[in-house]
């Protein structure tokens, strides 16, 4: 029991342990999300729909584990049958074999062959049942992850935000893991449970009427009080479950922020809330772990009373010939095999409880769609060469709030440079997600060469426009295995002729292993502007049509920020690229710039011109400058 509470208690653990931001330098990385009022609303978890039908629910997603289930199900009968042919081996033996006084030696090696084949057997349909279970439910899990780790890619950036970003990898993770210990073999266990119970009532029935009643007797109050235990256990181990989420949290947090603890010399009081979280668990623990040592023995303690019960009267009725000896005995095998499902009863029902709740986690995932769709082979493809875009009377609106922009009208021709300006919260982000298809305009429509980006199927999409976002996010592993990500099938020469066409081949030369050098986790080995030179190179290596920049404010040395300059001239040459400028030197360069302000578009022109205007690009260029003489 307790190694089975431990597996699901540390089932939230994932929910802080690892938080994953997945952008992969591409915005293609699934573009999704409807964006109109019923956008983003977050997971859906059916907690209304009852344990039985999330069970069914569950199991029709995974095709996997009901095939064959019938034959593991005969499996587990011819188990518990055989089980059952022992203590009537046992009762002929004594009341046939021995029945003359003088043993009846053929009968009784009979009996121990049949009972002999039928140990022998009993094991082979358990381990067969047992390898036929654990396949079953290996190749469902993995199933139910891989269409959860799908489906989590495919919902809306609105929908991935509403859930913190550890809470989806718990779910395809350990809320996967938290059904696996059912299925294997809490599920058939209820069945098989139930059917020794009946099997061996039958036969105990059969044997002696009057012990039959007295076991049921003895047992009947611990059926009873047995489910409410089970709901006492269950509360204990979700608060287990939940300190343990907080003891992960505070600890994973303790690790992350590291720096910033050691920067603001909080140690001490990190520490404390480490300890108290520690604390928390260890008490959720021991209350737990207190109930099971209290409610496992005592199916233990009935079955003692009800045996010495039944050796009482069962030598009564044996003096009163009312039962034989054989069948006396028989009758005390058969009380074990009565007891042992009641034994597991309680893990069992944990185990569904289990179950049941995780399941309606990952039925949460499946069951939220995807509110920005793939048209698919019905979509569009775009056609090679600089695309166009036009944003026609757009307005958008996050779930419940107010519109973040508004009446945006604005056509980008093909190979034009812009820049996106404006105060922080003025729209510009939004308006990159618009356009990379991240999200839906709540009215208005987006378009790219013509073609309203809804009806662009997403490979087409991914393809030909690319965004390179303000810390591109680089995976642990090699420098060149991360620029590779802009194009898989690219070659080390091709990978390197791009850096020379984006003038890096020195930057490159200066590293210690070249483009072996390992970028560390989130590629932290390298500086903020490298990982940006990164970023660019693998938009390069993608070459899409539209690039998208999403330019980064942090500060570089002036060597980085000459390479990042010629970097993302080489990038935008030859393509239509929008840029969220953050300096003022990308709005110089530009061939036009939009000004949003509180959600609106409110100026557009080449900087020369803007800058004379009164206005909000006049009050921005004076901040850069003043921010660029200081
Ligand atoms: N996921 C979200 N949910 C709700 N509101 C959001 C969300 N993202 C942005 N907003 C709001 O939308 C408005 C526009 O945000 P946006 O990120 O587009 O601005 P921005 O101009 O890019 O800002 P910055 O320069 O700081 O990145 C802001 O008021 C912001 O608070």
């Amino acid at each position: 029991m307790s190694a089975q509470a431990g597996s699901t208690a540390g089932s939230t653990a994932g929910s802080t342990a690892g938080s994953t931001e997945e952008s992969t330098g591409r915005l293609e990385a699934r573009p999704t999300a409807q964006a109109g009022a019923a956008a983003g609303q977050g997971l859906r978890v059916d907690g209304d729909r009852s344990a039985l039908a999330t069970i069914r629910h569950g199991l029709s997603l995974t095709p996997e584990f009901r095939k064959g289930l019938l034959g593991t199900l005969a499996l587990a009968v011819v188990a518990t049958v055989g089980k059952i042919i022992v203590p009537i081996a046992v009762q002929q033996t004594i009341d046939t074999g021995l029945k003359t006084g003088t043993p009846d030696i053929p009968y009784i090696v009979r009996a121990v062959l049949i009972c002999a084949a039928a140990v022998v057997l009993t094991a082979l349909a358990a381990y067969v049942m047992n390898v036929r279970l654990y396949k079953a439910t290996e190749s469902s899990l993995a199933t139910l992850r891989v269409r959860g780790f799908r489906h989590v890619h495919d919902l809306s950036v609105l929908t991935q935000n509403s859930e913190r970003r550890g809470a989806l990898v718990s779910r395809v993770t350990n809320d996967v893991d938290q059904i696996s210990t059912f299925m294997q073999w809490g599920g058939l266990m209820i069945i098989v449970s139930l059917g020794q119970l009946f099997v061996a009532s039958v036969l105990m029935f059969v044997y002696s009427w009057q012990l039959t009643l007295l076991v049921w007797v003895c047992f009947i109050p611990l059926m009873i009080a047995l489910p409410r235990f089970q709901r006492l256990l269950s509360r204990a181990y979700t608060a287990v479950r939940e300190r343990t989420g907080d003891m992960l949290a505070a600890v994973s947090e303790s690790v992350v922020g590291a720096t910033v603890i050691r920067a603001y010399a909080s140690e001490r009081r990190t520490a404390e809330r480490v300890d108290t979280a520690v604390d928390a668990n260890k008490a959720a623990q021991v209350r737990a772990q207190t109930i099971v040592g209290f409610v496992f023995p005592l199916t233990e303690i009935v079955a003692a009373v009800a045996i010495a019960g039944i050796v009482l009267l069962g030598v009564r009725l044996g003096l009163s010939h009312d039962i034989t000896a054989g069948r006396l005995v028989a009758f005390l095998f058969l009380v074990t095999l009565f007891v042992s499902p009641l034994q597991t009863a309680t893990e069992v029902l944990n185990e569904a409880q289990n179950a049941v709740a995780g399941w309606r986690r990952i039925l949460g995932v499946l069951d939220t769609p995807p509110d920005v769709a793939d048209p698919g082979e019905r979509g569009a493809e775009l056609p090679r060469g600089p695309i166009s875009v036009a944003f026609e009377d757009v307005e958008f609106a996050y779930p419940g709030g107010a519109p973040v922009l508004r009446g945006v009208n604005v056509e980008i021709p093909p190979r034009s440079r812009v820049a996106v300006v404006g105060e922080t919260g003025s729209g510009k982000t939004t308006f990159a997600k618009l356009l990379t298809r991240l999200m839906d305009p709540v009215a208005g429509r987006v378009t790219v060469d013509g073609y309203d980006l809804r009806d662009v199927r997403f490979s087409s999409l991914r393809e030909r426009i690319v965004m390179v976002p303000q810390d591109g996010f680089l995976f642990d592993g090699t420098l060149e295995e991360n620029i590779r990500y802009g194009k898989p099938s690219a070659t080390r020469d091709e990978i390197r002729l791009a850096l020379t066409e984006l003038g890096l081949a020195d930057w490159l030369e200066g590293l210690p292993a070249g483009l072996e050098t390992p970028v560390g986790q989130r590629g932290e080995s390298l500086s903020a502007g490298e990982r940006q030179l990164v970023a660019l190179a693998r938009a390069y290596l993608a070459d899409p049509d539209l690039l998208l920049l999403d330019e980064a404010t942090s500060a570089v040395d002036p060597a980085t920020e000459v390479r990042l300059a010629r970097a993302l001239e080489g990038v935008t040459r030859g393509r239509t690229a929008v840029s969220i400028a953050h300096r003022l030197s990308t709005a110089e360069n530009a061939d036009e710039v939009l000004v949003f302000d509180a959600g609106r578009l409110v100026q557009r022109g080449p900087h020369a011109e803007l800058v004379k205007e009164p206005g909000v690009y006049a009050d921005l260029h004076a901040s850069w400058v003043s921010a660029a003489r200081s």
